[in-house]
């Protein structure tokens, strides 16, 4: 039997992924960087064992001449072998930089570690302390101790240290805050863990990164302050040379002798250029969606669709989705986060969107707002408004539609205000931007918004900031935002999955609400199938980025073709069903979307699965009812047969339209439906000109 082709026989496999280690993830620039550095150090501690003249030996060679074999920097004005005095000189400047860096971080980090836990009046203190330090003329602080301490190298040292601490402070605070309040510091602390351990094993090594990020920034900073006071001849004394000193020197001789004032100038450059870039690639490393981001200097996994491809625009739609792609570039590969996904919404109508954590939902939201993450992403396929192709507009023109004819609610209303801004601003803000109202018809045009939405004292709340609300008021104020400028389309992305039950319920309601006020479209994710089934007319199901079930929600639930939506339904508790029968898992585990298994992507996780369903990847079919679509060799249904099984069964005709097969009615899905369905059952073909096979 001829071997069924494998994942890497595919012709339209990407290339392996790259399993790029730390080395590649920080660039050759980094590697430079820190190889620059690290020669620079050990040049400054080898510096008397090196086979060079003494740093102060006069006349070590003819004054003032240039580069050659036996000083390879030159001479200075009194014959001294330069390349001896730049190295010893990087002992002073590395000292001073390296010693006023720890001093900072011994004095700042602890204060701001202290402020950022404590918050409250530590935090109050510390930073209206450290606010009055940054008031401070750093320079001419420093500038002035050393001339009234003396110029020695433990003074300029410990000047600088003492300069650098408010900013370390600073630092250390701000990302204290951050991961304070992330969750598994809650969930240490829930677990009863003193605040010594949370700090010591939950939150200092989140601030190692960022602090030795900065350190080597600091470093750079402290490098040229020192510089600019060897200058002034406030630093370290002669005959220690130091890098700014030796510029100092080489300033009367720049004529006739420019290599004395270029040399040191130049190594001062590429140390204080190499710490800057080394603490900059390391503060993208903490960055996790940044460093995941980094263009991949390959070719794309799939070539996008050709730009101008048209698609034949559905009558009624309002928001049509062709083929959408959207491929993220990572260190593992090219994340194939949406793969050529088509649907259509109308006016006044809710299209659901289903899937298991990491199928692709919100990525589809934020590839149709024209929101994806990255320099390095690439989107492929259309989308077109009222049959207008937005693809094609240019950032600011997509502002434009972003900000009135589209709205979003996400999941989290207090990560989607800004904590530091009055709800009234914030409401404000789109109005006056994209309505052109004034401040007070912004303010009373948001106050009526809140009032619209539901939120009782609506003048009241425009004074208050996010976290005086609670998680319900929250989210109907990111409603009444997004909203505000009267948006065809509204997309709500798990809009209720932070909130409880009685709140989801009302939250629902007033989209509903306002859906039919206004007819609008709502795009709704949900990982809530109960929710889905109550609340939209349509449903779309992800698996892999890909859609593998598509339609009316009634005959989606009801007559489940795709055994993925099946097993997704029969993860649902049932309250009603009387036999308790207990919950079915999807087993396995998600495919990775770097390496996505060949042929039918859930094939490995099917118990239903057979040969072909692990070599070729099955197209959208239709289903009997219109507008049903599923992507499967061996649907669910007793009335329909895999096309392949039949030769003449349901399939679709050149054009990738369904044709109606023998599909009879089959016995309901397995898995039965999970609530109440309501909507009605008018979803009428959609065009498959561009489904996930790009036909
Ligand atoms: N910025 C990113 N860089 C790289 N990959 C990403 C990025 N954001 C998401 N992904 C990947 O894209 C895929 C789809 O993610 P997405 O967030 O859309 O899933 P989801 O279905 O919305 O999941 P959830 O329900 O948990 O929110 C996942 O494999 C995810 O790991």
């Amino acid at each position: 039997m001829p071997r069924p082709p494998g994942r890497r026989d595919r012709p339209d496999r990407p290339d392996r992924p790259e399993h790029r280690g730390l080395l590649r993830r920080l660039g050759p620039a980094f590697w430079l960087a820190a190889g620059w550095l690290a020669l620079v150090v050990a040049v400054a501690a080898a510096a008397d064992l090196l086979p060079l003249p003494r740093y102060d030996e006069t006349l070590a060679g003819p004054p003032r001449s240039g580069p050659s074999a036996e000083h390879p920097f030159g001479t200075d004005a009194l014959g001294r072998d330069l390349l001896s005095r730049v190295a010893h000189g990087a002992r002073v400047s590395l000292g001073v930089g390296v010693g006023a860096v720890l001093l900072g971080l011994a004095a700042g980090a602890p204060l701001g570690v202290l402020a950022g836990y404590r918050r409250r009046r530590t935090d109050a203190v510390i930073m209206g302390a450290n606010d009055v330090a940054l008031a401070f003329p750093a320079m001419v602080f420093a500038l002035a101790v050393v001339a009234f301490a003396g110029a020695s190298l433990v003074n300029v040292l410990a000047v600088l240290g003492v300069l650098s601490v408010p900013a370390w402070i600073r630092l250390v605070r701000g990302t204290t805050l951050v991961f304070a309040e992330r969750e598994f510091v809650t969930a240490a602390r829930a677990l009863g863990a003193r605040d010594r351990s949370v700090l010591w094993r939950e939150i200092a090594p989140n601030v190692a990164l960022p602090a030795a990020s900065y350190a080597f920034v600091g470093m750079a900073v402290t490098i040229v302050a020192e510089g600019g006071l060897a200058f002034l001849g406030l630093s370290v004394q002669a005959p220690t040379p130091t890098w700014g000193g030796l510029i100092n020197e080489g300033r009367p001789v720049m004529e006739t002798a420019p290599h004395a004032v270029l040399l040191p100038s130049l190594v001062m450059f590429l140390t204080v250029l190499s710490a800057n870039l080394v603490g900059d690639r390391l503060r993208a490393l903490t960055d996790v969606r940044q460093s995941g981001l980094e263009p991949v200097r390959r070719r794309p996994a799939v070539p996008l669709p050709a730009p101008g491809q048209v698609h034949r625009i559905e009558e009624g739609a309002l928001l049509q989705v062709a083929g959408l792609r959207t491929h993220l570039p990572t260190p593992r590969g090219t994340v194939r986060a949406v793969d050529g996904v088509s649907f259509t919404v109308r006016r006044g109508r809710t299209l659901a969107i289903v899937g298991e954590s990491g199928s692709g939902k919100s990525m589809l939201i934020r590839s149709v707002l024209g929101l994806v993450p990255g320099p390095g992403a690439l989107r492929g396929g259309r989308v077109y408004l009222d049959g207008r192709d937005l693809t094609g507009l240019s950032p600011e023109r997509m502002r434009r539609v972003l900000g009135t004819r589209f709205g979003a609610v996400f999941q989290d209303p207090m990560t989607a205000l800004n904590p530091v801004r009055r709800i009234g601003v914030q409401l404000a803000e789109p109005l006056r931007v994209h309505l052109g109202l004034g401040a007070k018809a912004a303010r009373a045009r948001g106050t009526e918004l809140l009032a619209s939405v539901g939120v009782p004292e609506p003048a009241r709340v425009m004074r208050r900031y996010p976290h005086q609300l609670s998680g319900g008021m929250r989210q109907r104020v990111t409603i009444a935002m997004a909203l505000s400028c009267g948006p065809d389309v509204l997309f709500a992305d798990e809009p209720t999955t932070a909130l409880d039950v009685t709140v989801q319920d009302q939250v629902l309601r007033l989209i509903r609400r306002q859906r039919e006020e206004r007819r609008m479209a709502v795009v709704l994710v949900s990982h809530d199938l109960a929710v889905v089934a109550e609340w939209a007319d349509e449903v779309v199901v992800m698996y892999a980025g890909k859609v593998v079930e598509r339609g009316p929600t009634a005959a989606l639930f009801e007559r489940t073709r795709m055994p993925y939506t099946e097993a997704l339904l029969a993860a649902v508790p049932k309250l009603t069903d009387p036999a308790h029968h207990p919950l079915r898992l999807i087993a396995g585990r998600p495919p990775d979307l770097a390496d996505p298994p060949a042929g039918c992507s859930f094939h490995p996780r099917c118990p239903y699965a057979r040969e072909r369903c692990a070599v070729e990847e099955p197209p959208l079919l239709p289903a009997e009812t219109p507008g049903h679509l599923y992507a499967c060799w061996y649907p669910r249904d007793t009335g329909a047969r895999a096309p392949a099984d039949t030769g003449s069964g349901t399939g679709t005709d050149s054009d990738g339209r369904g044709l109606d097969g023998p599909c009879g009615p089959g016995r309901p899905a397995a898995a039965g439906r999970p609530g109440d369905l309501s909507g009605p059952n008018d979803l009428s073909d959609l065009d498959e000109g561009a489904d996930s096979r790009g036909r």
